[in-house]
Formats: structure tokens, sequence, C-alpha cells
């Protein structure tokens, strides 16, 4: 039996202020094993009917790395395109991956076609299956933040062209493309918001009751 105490709750909490999306890396290389933990600890996520639909793949090759840096340059333009005027101006300021720095990439994709779970609780729901790899991924968020570790989601990319880069399994479907370091800061704030794009808002706005 494991118990939980106000201090940690309150490290938890802290933890969840504390991450953040991180598209600005240090150079200097992760430690040894460091990815490799990181997906050890996300495989300790829920999934629908214990599927386990997470695929991970560690892409290091220098040609694959740069095939996924020019689609993103490309998709990121095509976005630029589809703002005008002052949103433009401010989306061409962003920096929205740290791709070009992060000493560590990782591609992750739901497998649909596994029996893994035996089909459990997605007959009337497919899409459970990407919902599950979406907590796996959360748990590496905080898990590597824990270590003073970085991740930046990447998804202005066009997954036909990520599958063609790594190849993976045509069943496996492309759900993100994460960038792993050392962050150049720590902050409790969104850098979107800094970056006055959005601002958080209070779970209010997003609370129902009825
Ligand atoms: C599914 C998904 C996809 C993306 C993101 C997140 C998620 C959940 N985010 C990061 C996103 O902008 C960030 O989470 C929010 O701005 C809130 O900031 P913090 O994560 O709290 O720092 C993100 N950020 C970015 O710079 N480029 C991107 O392509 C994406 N894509």
């Amino acid at each position: 039996m494991v118990e939980f105490d106000d201090t940690f709750r309150q490290h938890l909490r802290e933890l969840f202020v504390w991450r953040r999306d991180v598209r600005r890396f240090r150079s200097d290389p992760l430690p040894e094993g460091a990815i490799t933990r990181l997906i050890e600890t996300a495989c300790l996520s829920p999934s629908v009917g214990l599927s386990q639909p997470w695929r991970f793949v560690t892409v290091d090759d220098a040609a694959r790395r740069r095939a996924v840096i020019d689609d993103f340059r490309t998709c990121n333009a095509d976005a630029l395109n589809c703002y005008s005027g002052e949103r433009a101006a401010r989306y061409a300021t962003l920096k929205l991956s740290g791709l070009e720095q992060a000493p560590g990439h990782l591609a992750v994709f739901a497998d649909k076609a596994s029996d893994i779970g035996h089909g459990l609780g997605r007959a009337t729901m497919p899409e459970t299956t990407e919902y599950s790899v979406v907590a796996a991924i959360t748990a590496m968020w905080f898990a590597a933040r824990a270590e003073g570790i970085g991740i930046g989601w990447v998804s202005i990319l066009t997954p036909a062209r990520i599958h063609a880069a790594l190849d993976v399994p045509e069943t496996w479907k492309f759900i993100a493309y994460l960038c792993i370091g050392y962050p150049e800061i720590e902050c409790d704030q969104p850098e979107l918001e800094q970056a006055k794009w959005e601002h958080r808002r209070s779970a209010d706005e997003f609370t129902l009751r009825r």
C-alpha cells in the first residue's frame, strides 16, 4: 500500500503548473537511456481494454529527421497563409517546434490493427485507441518534466509524409511527433500565452452543470 501525503500532492500540483510545451532546447544531450525510461513510464498509462496501442519510434537517422523538418517547414508556411492581417503577423513570430535543436526525436503512433485487449471498449468507440495513446504521451510529458527534461509536441506535419519518412506499418496511425531535450528556460506560463496568441481560461468556462 502506497500513501501520498500533502507534501507530495503539493509537489504534484507544481509539476502540473510547471510542465511546458518546450520549443527551445539546450544543445546538451540527454543521459543514456532517458528516452527508454520515459517510454517505460508512458507504458504504465491507462489504455482501452488494456490494449496498449502506443507504438514509439526513436528517430536518430539524420536523413529521416531532415524529412520531418522539411515537412514541418512546408506545413508551417501553409498554416501561416491561412491567417491574415495582425493574426498572420503574430503567427509569423511564433516558434512552433524545436525540431532543429532537440537532441531527442520521438514519433508516437496508435496501432489500429492490434488485437491486444480483444476489442474490449472499442466496439462503439474505436477512437479510444488514439485516446489511449494520448494518455500515454501526457504521462511521459509529466514524467519528463519531473526529471527536468522538456517535451515539445509537433503536429504541424503531414501524417502521410511522416509515415513515409519513418517507414512504419500501414496500420499505425500517426499521433504525435515529440522533441525531447533540456529546456533553455523553465516557466509557469504557456509560451503561446506569453506571445499573446491565446490565454488560459478558468475551469468554470469549460464546465457545465446539469
Ligand atoms: C495535440 C497537441 C498538438 C500540439 C500541441 C499540444 C497538443 C496537446 N502543442 C503545444 C501547445 O501549443 C501547448 O500545449 C499549449 O500552448 C499550452 O502550453 P503548455 O503545454 O501548457 O506549455 C504544439 N505546440 C507547438 O509549438 N507546435 C505544435 O505543432 C503543437 N501541437
